[in-house]
């Protein structure tokens, strides 16, 4: 047992953190389904390669109780996409406790070791998506970003692109051997500059930074394509360079009056307008299917835009991560902002007490950023949670006021604050981790 290398963090009686490694992967697999059930058995699951590092992967053990009561895990993201840059960021994960153990504090005890933890290794902010959204609110996270999920009928009109002709779609089995490379490639390109214009990203973008993440990744288990194909991949190319992809996978389905097959993309990157119609125009008219359905995309994603009848597509938006800023000052010196900004913004933070504080946010438009403690009255308020609500950029200030969650202490001072907190694109992160 490894404990002494955790900073001290107190847990109900009867309960203590341990330290995981290679030799525990299947307890942490056992807590994880009673946690999350599954169809699948932890030995089998234990054949595919696991996402988590063993140096960030925490368990909890109980007196009197035979393996995990509880586990927790974070992904160590270095380049964690936030408004005009990125910043370390831990990416909380596997959270989970067995049922024997719920509602005795093991969850709060975790998201305060993962909370001094972040604080140790320079992790300004942590972020997640939540498995149910009451939960995280109250430690602090903020929702931060939204996805839309569309049914695409097929043959779904798109709007004509110029140059969209001039590409083509190979269609394949994807691997990490045949795809790695170019998937990695065009996955950040589309982080970093989403519609083309320097220095605009797309804040909550990550890579999948670990080896572990990129064998999880790619790993395609029959147990985890619920009835469909195995993974494919449609990389669209002009003058033979690829400039975008989607995973996909297909179901056939037979009924009386003919073929009911449907699509499901998983991820869909496109590095321009032209490459992203040519890409749907493909997705959306595969032979056997009605139907293309999309998992995350961004609200502002083109392909929103490309649909002649957006509302046909049923969008569903969907809350996806969650943001918490772990040292404020940082975060906000971290970040840049779409407006010149001088504010004085006063934050509560009950589960980090040292964060509590007002602070000086001055910024240049899309510039440098400085944010300073300062003891001064604050022109604006808020809680901790709801200054992660509005980091990427994805919730106005404004818009958090009218639900009486920002208070304006300096008239005049609330609008052009929104502004600068605001992003030219919307927030979002490709893929669930
Ligand atoms: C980032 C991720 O990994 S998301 C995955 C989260 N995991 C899951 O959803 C798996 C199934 N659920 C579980 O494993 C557990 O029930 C957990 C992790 C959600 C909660 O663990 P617990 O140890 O029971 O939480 P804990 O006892 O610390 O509760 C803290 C507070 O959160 C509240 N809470 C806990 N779970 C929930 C929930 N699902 N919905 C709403 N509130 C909740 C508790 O009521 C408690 O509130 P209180 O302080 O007002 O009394």
């Amino acid at each position: 047992m490894h404990t002494s290398s955790l900073p001290d963090v107190p847990l109900p009686a009867g309960y203590r953190f341990r330290t995981l490694a290679q030799a525990d992967l299947r307890a942490a697999l056992d807590v994880d389904f009673w946690a999350f059930p599954s169809g699948t058995t932890p030995d089998e699951a234990a054949q595919h390669p696991f996402p988590l590092g063993w140096d960030r992967a925490i368990g909890i053990e109980a007196d009197g109780f035979d393996g995990l009561a509880a586990l927790h895990g974070s992904y160590p993201f270095r380049e964690f996409g936030v408004p005009g840059g990125t910043l370390p960021t831990g990416g909380l994960t596997w959270v989970g406790v067995h049922p024997q153990h719920r509602r005795r504090g093991l969850l709060t005890g975790m998201i305060d070791l993962h909370l001094a933890r972040c604080r140790e290794r320079g992790e300004p902010l942590s972020a997640l998506f939540a498995a149910e959204a009451p939960i995280y609110g109250r430690f602090g996270y903020g929702k931060a970003a939204d996805d839309v999920r569309l049914t695409i009928a097929r043959g779904a009109a798109l709007h004509d692109v110029p140059g969209a002709d001039e590409h083509t779609v190979q269609i394949a089995h994807a691997s990490r051997e045949q795809h790695g490379e170019v998937v990695e490639r065009l996955h950040r390109a589309a982080g970093t500059r989403p519609a083309g214009v320097a220095g605009i990203n797309r804040p909550g973008w990550c890579e999948r930074e670990t080896d572990e993440l990129q064998a999880h990744f790619w790993a395609d288990p029959t147990a985890h394509r619920g009835g469909r194909e195995s993974r494919r991949i449609a990389v669209v190319q002009r003058d033979g360079e690829p400039r975008g992809y989607a995973l996909f996978r297909r179901k056939l389905d037979w009924e009386t009056f003919g073929p009911r097959g449907t699509t499901a993309v998983t991820e869909a990157v496109a590095l321009d307008a032209a490459a992203a119609r040519a890409l749907w125009g493909v997705l959306v008219d595969f032979d056997l299917t009605v139907e293309t359905s999309t998992f995350l995309l961004p609200v502002d994603d083109a392909v929103t835009r490309l649909l002649v009848n957006p509302r046909a597509a049923q969008p569903r938006v969907v809350d996806n991560v969650w943001v918490r800023l772990v040292d404020v000052a940082a975060a906000l010196a971290g970040r840049q902002y779409a407006a010149d900004a001088d504010v004085r913004i006063a934050v509560t933070d009950a589960r980090l007490p040292e964060n509590t504080g007002t602070y000086r946010l001055r910024a240049r438009a899309f510039g440098e950023a400085t944010c300073d403690r300062v003891a001064e009255p604050a022109d604006l308020s808020l809680d901790v949670r709801d200054l992660g609500a509005a980091y990427l950029g994805g919730a106005s200030l404004v818009s958090l006021a009218s639900a009486g969650l920002v208070t304006e202490h300096t008239p005049g001072a609330l609008a052009p604050a929104a502004a600068a907190f605001g992003w030219p694109v919307a927030p979002m992160s490709s893929w669930v981790w």
